[in-house]
């Protein structure tokens, strides 16, 4: 007979039902729901349109991508502004450098693809020019931009050029009013402007809805403008020399790491920022600045490069909002297997120094097509 136990226990595979704001809820003494093993059905069950109805007011939405994607800080502005719409209202999104990803899925309604303008360039007159020509089309209420960078100057510039009410450091927004950070760490409530700049948190992307996510055609400038500004391109920093909290690409070092000479040279080598798990720190291989984690730096790169990290949860906590992470491990079922983007089961040391010659070979090749151009 099998023993048995006063414990009660919950069967964590109960019929649940998903709720209209997208949340998971378990009705109690109910067989009525869906069940997670029921493998067909257990995927979060798909999300209906914010609106289905004709647009006669619309919010634009002005963002830059970088290298073809929108990071974190973009897809809450989208979310931001598609909470505020109501049911008559377009969430219309401007990219500047154009995206490939769905924007539906954050809000957008109708996505605009500005491809003469990207981050890597400053030209502030065509930009002007192509959102004044947006502006002229959609007439909306209120523009949205992430308070950051390209972003960030093109509001201010916006607010100035077409003396629009402007909010900036915006942390909260309602159907009315916007909440703004001053300094002393205090809130200041005003009313809605016509530009709202952004702080990175102010909206959850993960919205109980999907806008519409229409491609429209790409708007172009052809008009030439008179040369304000002189764009001298973009400054390489050394990865060194800047935060691993603004790291663009980080390779990352953990225990089953152990020829430093080969990671150094491969992080000069990518242009890459140096991080660690905190056993590689805790040995002294790194300072306790690179020590990525819970109880380390939490960082956005585009990439992170996890050498011999086993991805324990306090580690996973410090890489959850990058964009790609690659890892390489010897053990397939290592729990950053689970939050790897691509998984190479290899030795970190055999990896690093195929890597290395495989960079050699391509930047001598790019090198030697430069020189017979010339
Ligand atoms: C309160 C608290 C806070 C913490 N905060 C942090 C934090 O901020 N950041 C952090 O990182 N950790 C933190 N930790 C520690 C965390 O729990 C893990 O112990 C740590 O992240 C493990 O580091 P690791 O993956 O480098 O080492 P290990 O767990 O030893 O994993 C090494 C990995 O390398 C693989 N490997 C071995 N040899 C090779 C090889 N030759 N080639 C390729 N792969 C190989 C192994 O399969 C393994 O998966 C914290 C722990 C606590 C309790």
């Amino acid at each position: 007979m099998q023993p048995t136990s006063a414990t009660r226990r919950i069967n964590p595979r109960r019929p649940y039902v998903i709720s209209a704001n997208g949340l998971k809820r378990i009705i109690l003494g109910s067989d009525q729901g869906t069940r997670d093993l029921q493998l067909t059905r257990h995927t979060a069950v798909a999300k209906t349109f914010r609106t289905t109805q004709t647009a006669t007011r619309n919010l634009l939405v002005l963002l830059h991508s970088d290298n073809g994607m929108l990071d974190a800080h973009g897809k809450e502005v989208i979310a931001a502004a598609a909470l505020l719409a109501d049911l008559q209202t377009a969430v219309v999104v401007a990219v500047l450098g154009g995206t490939g990803e769905d924007l539906g899925a954050f809000g957008a309604d109708v996505v605009i693809t500005l491809s003469q303008l990207d981050a890597m360039q400053f030209r502030p007159e065509l930009s002007l020019a192509l959102v004044a020509k947006l502006i002229a089309e959609y007439q909306p209420q209120h523009l949205f931009l992430a308070d950051r960078n390209a972003d960030g100057d093109l509001g201010r510039r916006l607010a100035a050029r077409c003396k629009y009410s402007i909010a900036t450091d915006v942390v909260e927004v309602g159907g009315d009013y916007a909440l703004r950070l001053v300094p002393g760490g205090k809130y200041a409530r005003c009313a809605l402007p016509q530009i709202v700049l952004l702080a990175r948190h102010a909206a959850d992307v993960n919205l109980p809805f999907i806008g519409q996510g229409r491609s429209v055609m790409t708007h172009e400038c052809t008009e030439v403008f008179p040369s304000v500004v002189t764009d001298l391109g973009l400054e390489t920093s050394n990865p060194d020399s800047i935060s691993l909290e603004e790291a663009d690409f980080i390779v990352s070092a953990g225990n089953g790491m152990n020829d430093m000479e080969a990671f150094n040279a491969l992080a000069t080598l990518l242009g890459a920022s140096v991080g660690a798990s905190r056993v590689a720190v805790d040995d002294g291989r790194f300072s306790r600045d690179k020590q990525v984690g819970a109880t380390g730096k939490t960082v956005q790169s585009s990439v992170y490069l996890a050498l011999g990290i086993s991805g324990a949860v306090q580690h996973l906590q410090g890489i959850k909002e990058c964009r790609h992470v690659i890892a390489v491990n010897l053990d397939a079922s290592a729990p950053i297997a689970k939050r790897a983007n691509l998984m190479v089961v290899e030795d970190a040391q055999a990896l690093m120094r195929a890597l290395m010659s495989q960079v050699q070979q391509a930047k001598q090749e790019k090198m030697t097509t430069q020189t017979s151009y010339a």
